[in-house]
């Protein structure tokens, strides 16, 4: 499942006083099976830009191809385009209604008209996916769940849908370390066993650092910078003019190196950088 974006424009409230460019000309490609995280300041246009890899926004110009098919193209029906790309927004579990988890993730499956055995094989599947005993949560209200778990349903919702691409908008934003940390080792697991193409968004530079394969940085509604992890922090000082932080032990090992250290700019864990900063004191450099 593959994923190219050719000069994307959206313009809010065109032409009137409250006119808004939010996307202005971004390009760029997913292959298939990839984990991207998309990084940006507030207000840099990436909640815009996943509205319209699910075709809730129409661009104003420019194209996106979803294996291969042209899904800015008005005669694709939304439920062709949802069924390729599945989006769990922010907030997702104040989209929970219904009174039992079963309930909320047999949604989406009992709208694509599957059977029932069908529908239950997914609801088992999604929630063993994300971590959710079926037996212990099927048929508990989702409103009594903590936050991390709550999510988890909302989660396991849109996988349930067996989309080719799954997109999260921020899915650790409110939650505490530790349900941060549940969410993204169980959305890394996701990525891991079933090669899925995973779209991340994310303000955090210190998580997507440890986690994706590729970042694209967005900027005012451009693309500013794309590459793997490492290339991109090399950038350190743009990264910072555009309001975004470096990982912490990045920071260390810049200042380090302005003082005289003489060791690899491109180091993105912790261990990485002890490993690199004991050679160096051993004289081995
Ligand atoms: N409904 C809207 N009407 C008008 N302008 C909007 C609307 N939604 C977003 N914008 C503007 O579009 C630009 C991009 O916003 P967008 O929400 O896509 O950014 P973001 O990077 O997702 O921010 P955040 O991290 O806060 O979610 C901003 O300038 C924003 O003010």
């Amino acid at each position: 499942m593959s994923i190219i974006i050719k000069d994307l424009v959206y313009i809010y409230n065109p032409s009137s006083p409250f006119e808004s460019v939010a996307l202005d000309g971004v390009s760029f490609e997913i292959k298939s099976g990839e984990f991207v995280g998309i990084i940006g300041h507030t207000g840099s246009g990436k909640s815009t830009l996943i509205q319209h890899l699910n075709g809730l926004l129409r661009p104003n110009s420019g194209k996106i191809i979803v294996n291969g098919v042209d899904i800015t193209d008005p005669n694709i029906s939304l439920t062709d385009i949802r069924k390729k790309v599945g989006v769990v927004f922010q907030y997702p579990e104040y989209q929970l209604f219904e009174e039992t988890v079963y309930k909320d993730i047999a949604f989406g499956p009992s709208n694509l008209g599957l059977s029932e055995y069908e529908i239950e094989n997914r609801v088992k599947e999604s929630m063993y996916i994300v971590g959710l005993d079926y037996e212990k949560f099927k048929d508990r209200s989702p409103f009594e769940l903590s936050g991390g778990q709550k999510r988890r349903v909302a989660i396991a919702g849109i996988i349930a849908m067996k989309p080719d691409v799954l997109i999260l908008d921020e899915p650790t934003a409110g939650l505490d370390p530790r349900g941060r940390d549940e969410i993204l080792s169980q959305i890394k697991y996701l990525h891991e066993k079933y090669k899925m193409t995973i779209i991340i968004s994310s303000h955090s530079m210190e998580d997507m650092a440890k986690l994706v394969e590729k970042i694209i940085v967005m900027h005012k509604g451009k693309v500013e910078l794309i590459g793997s992890p490492r290339e991109v922090f090399k950038n350190g000082k743009r990264l910072k003019e555009i309001g975004l932080d470096i990982p912490q032990v990045l920071e260390l090992v810049n200042k380090l190196r302005e003082k005289g250290f003489n060791i690899k700019e491109d180091i993105i864990t912790i261990q990485e950088a002890k490993e690199e900063i004991l050679n160096y004191i051993r004289g081995k450099k």
